[in-house]
């Protein structure tokens, strides 16, 4: 029996496929109550370390756990773990409610929940339209129903973000954290840091099949010092009376400017004053998560020297274009009943303001007993020959 925790652990897991090391000695825990992003670009490996949690790859060397247990283990595991590795692979022919019809019987719930789940992911409206015209983003939605069927205690998602609108984002944000919220745990994969940063508390960030940072976003953030741009009449007279001065974290920026860490704008401008260096723009920047998540996950394609630098792309237009857009005139009153440009889609419903359990069971619906196994076919997470996701394949 598992331990009822909500707890993933993740222990030097490690996955070779012949040459390429997929997976190199990964560890990591993702606790519940919060929603953790596990991060890396692509090819880090972060699918195949899902797919190790849930029972679909064997890894070479390590172990993952939930609740304490190996996937196989877990006894029902549509009931402890939903899972979405990819929104494909629907039956293009059968309804949204009959697609989940089908697994909801083939994890031992009632029909009625098909509907409940619809209903929780927005879908409401499209219960009698066929899957196969459903939008990527309708399709994602589905996906997430599926592995919502078993009411189950932790989401794994493999970018469920793909293929949604800012509307989806936003309402996949809002459900996500009101899931977790609820005491639940929350597992999803992205490549783009940007994507995920206002869902996720916690980040797990992989690169080349390593773990290269675990902890709250805002403990990351707190590991980048802030950086004073500087544009200096001579660089080099700056650059050597910063170091003078004993500042060693000083970049050069290709637009010329140089970049100082871990000093305040002030002492840059007076260090420069009293080496007579003239300064034509100093700036203060921020940290910058992006660029630090790019600096933890650079060097995962290590590019050929001359392939290094991209050609710049021509920015100025041509002679004779005529910009086409232009600013509006002085004195521009934005005009009563003028609609932003994207507006919301009609038949997606808001997300639950606090995710709601399960609702009861209908009568004759019966809950396995405690440590019972599900019969194999029964099993939706079951080892399965293409690479469709869990809970959201047909
Ligand atoms: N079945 C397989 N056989 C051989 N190599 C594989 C297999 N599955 C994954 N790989 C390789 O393992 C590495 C990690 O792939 P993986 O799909 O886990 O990365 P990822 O972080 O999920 O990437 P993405 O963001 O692009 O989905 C890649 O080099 C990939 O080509």
């Amino acid at each position: 029996m598992h331990d009822g925790t909500g707890r993933i652990v993740v222990q030097n897991l490690t996955k070779q496929f012949g040459p390429v090391a997929a997976v190199q000695n990964l560890s990591f825990t993702v606790e519940p109550g919060s929603v953790t992003g596990f991060l890396g670009p692509n090819g880090a490996g972060k699918t195949t370390t899902l797919r190790m949690l849930l029972g679909l790859v064997t890894p070479t060397a390590g172990t993952g756990l939930i609740n304490g247990r190996p996937f196989a283990q877990l006894g029902n595991p549509a009931r402890v773990v939903g899972a979405v590795l990819e929104a494909q692979g629907f039956h293009p022919k059968r309804t949204a409610r009959n697609h989940l019809r089908v697994y909801a019987a083939a994890i031992g719930v009632p029909d009625s929940r098909a509907d409940q789940v619809l209903q929780l992911v927005g879908l409401g409206a499209a219960a009698d339209r066929n899957a196969g015209g459903f939008s990527l983003g309708m399709k994602q939605r589905l996906a997430l129903a599926t592995a919502l069927l078993g009411d189950p205690q932790i989401l794994v998602l493999d970018e469920p973000a793909n293929g949604l609108d800012p509307e989806g984002i936003a309402w996949l944000r809002t459900f996500l954290q009101s899931y977790a919220r609820s005491g639940r745990t929350v597992l999803i994969s992205s490549h783009l840091l940007a994507e995920v940063e206002q869902t996720v508390d916690q980040v797990v960030i992989v690169s080349r099949g390593q773990t290269m940072y675990q902890g709250s976003l805002d403990q990351l953030r707190g590991r980048q010092q802030g950086r004073v741009l500087v544009q200096p009449s001579d660089t080099g007279a700056l650059v050597a009376a910063l170091r003078e001065d004993g500042v060693a974290a000083i970049e050069q920026l290709p637009d010329g400017r140089i970049a100082v860490t871990g000093v305040a704008a002030k002492q840059v401008a007076d260090t420069a004053l009293k080496a007579g260096v003239s300064v034509y723009g100093i700036q203060e920047e921020k940290a910058d998560l992006e660029r630090l998540f790019f600096q933890l996950t650079s060097g995962q394609y290590a590019a050929p020297g001359q392939y290094a630098q991209p050609v710049a792309y021509q920015q100025q237009p041509p002679p004779g274009y005529q910009q086409q857009y232009q600013a509006p005139p002085q004195g521009y009153q934005q005009q009563p009943g003028y609609q932003q440009p994207y507006q919301q889609q009609p038949g997606y419903q808001q997300p639950p303001q606090d995710y709601q359990h399960y609702q009861p069971p209908a009568p004759g619906y019966e809950t396995p007993p405690p440590g019972s196994q599900q019969p194999a076919q029964d099993n939706p997470y079951g080892r399965q020959s293409g690479q469709d996701g869990l809970g959201g394949g047909a």
